[in-house]
């Protein structure tokens, strides 16, 4: 586009990154410099509007914080508030969720509140991953379904690990797959008496992620990690936080007080402070984290495949299957 075709001497057979963008420039031909321009231009625009149609969000005309249509974010007392805003599916997390989870904590890391916090509205935390995603298949079939949810559930459980301040579940009722597996990433998880926390992984044909394979054996010991993670044993919520996944129980009736009087109370420390010693506490697990999501993301891309996976979608939306 800046110099017409190519007319350069091919880079030796060491130099690889050059030879394959020469390899490319030449594979050009004798294209005229404004067409390989307009080329460019619409390659960018048909980029532009794909990541508009999959749910990307862009600010408002004004530079204002965009509009949700899977949460509700709020930012008051030093704390902003990302709920899970899909009730009647029990906060499923469809594609736009999971693009907005990302975006809403990108914009609250910057944000000028001390402490974020992830909660559910209605009866559920989140029932995790929307069963309904994996029928919306792209032209490239399967395979590059597969591929594009590896990558939106890397970037996903990447920002948790790299979110910089203090990050606290409010876990208003049951949780279920990724809402139970991302818990291991958050500095505090307080949750209501009524909650269960269930990763169903192998009923359903799949492996487990949120870096829970690392995570949990950590935080519960091995044998217990398994349990949840390997034989979909469903803990209560007091069991939860005899394992350490939960940091603490409340009763139902008295939880959204109880948590949201503390939560107040810890947004007034000094914030600085709080965001250091959160580097200083988890910066040596980072490195270790995003290895750890990068592998169980390659290895679910794999099982997203499999017949067992695929077989266990199709019973849950025959309504043959259920928890
Ligand atoms: C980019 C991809 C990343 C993938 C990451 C990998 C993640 C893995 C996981 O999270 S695995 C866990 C997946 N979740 C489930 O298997 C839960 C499935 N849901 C259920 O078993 C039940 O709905 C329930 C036990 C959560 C609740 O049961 P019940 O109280 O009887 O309510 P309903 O079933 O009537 O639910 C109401 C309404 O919501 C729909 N719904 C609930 N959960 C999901 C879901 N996970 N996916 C899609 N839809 C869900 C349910 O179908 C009902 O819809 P309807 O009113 O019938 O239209």
């Amino acid at each position: 586009a800046t110099e017409g075709p190519c007319n350069t001497p091919k880079p030796g057979v060491f130099d690889l990154i050059s030879k394959a963008k020469w390899d490319a420039w030449n594979a050009l031909g004798s294209l005229p410099k404004e067409t390989a321009r307009q080329n460019y231009v619409d390659l960018v625009s048909s980029l532009s509007s794909s990541l508009k149609s999959s749910g990307q969000l862009e600010p408002g005309a004004d530079g204002t914080p965009p509009g949700y249509e899977t949460l509700v974010v709020t930012s008051e007392d030093g704390i902003t508030k990302i709920t899970l805003n899909r009730p009647t599916k029990k906060n499923a997390m469809n594609t736009q969720m999971y693009h907005e989870i990302t975006l809403a904590l990108e914009a609250a890391s910057k944000d000028n509140s001390s402490i974020t916090v992830l909660t559910g509205s209605g009866d559920y935390y989140s029932s995790g991953n929307d069963l309904t995603n994996f029928t919306d298949i792209p032209s490239g079939g399967v395979e590059e379904k597969a591929k594009n949810s590896a990558i939106l559930l890397r970037n996903f459980v990447g920002c948790f690990i790299d979110f910089p301040k203090p990050l606290i579940a409010v876990v208003n009722g049951p949780a279920v797959g990724i809402a139970v597996t991302t818990l291991g990433l958050f500095d505090a998880v307080y949750s209501t008496d009524r909650a269960t926390f269930h990763t169903p992984f192998s009923h359903l044909g799949l492996s487990p992620e949120g870096c829970s394979s690392y995570t949990f054996p950590k935080i519960m010991s091995p044998s217990k990690a398994a349990e949840m993670l390997i034989f979909g044993k469903k803990l209560t919520a007091r069991e939860a936080c005899t394992q350490g996944l939960v940091t603490e129980v409340f009763p139902d009736g008295t939880f959204q007080k109880e948590v949201w009087t503390r939560l107040k109370a810890y947004a007034k420390l000094p914030a600085n402070a709080m965001r250091i010693s959160k580097e200083v506490i988890r910066n040596k697990e980072k490195e270790k984290l995003h290895a750890v999501n990068a592998e169980e993301c390659s290895v679910l891309q794999e099982r997203w495949l499999s017949d067992e996976c695929m077989n266990a979608v199709v019973s849950f939306l025959s309504r043959k299957a259920k928890l």
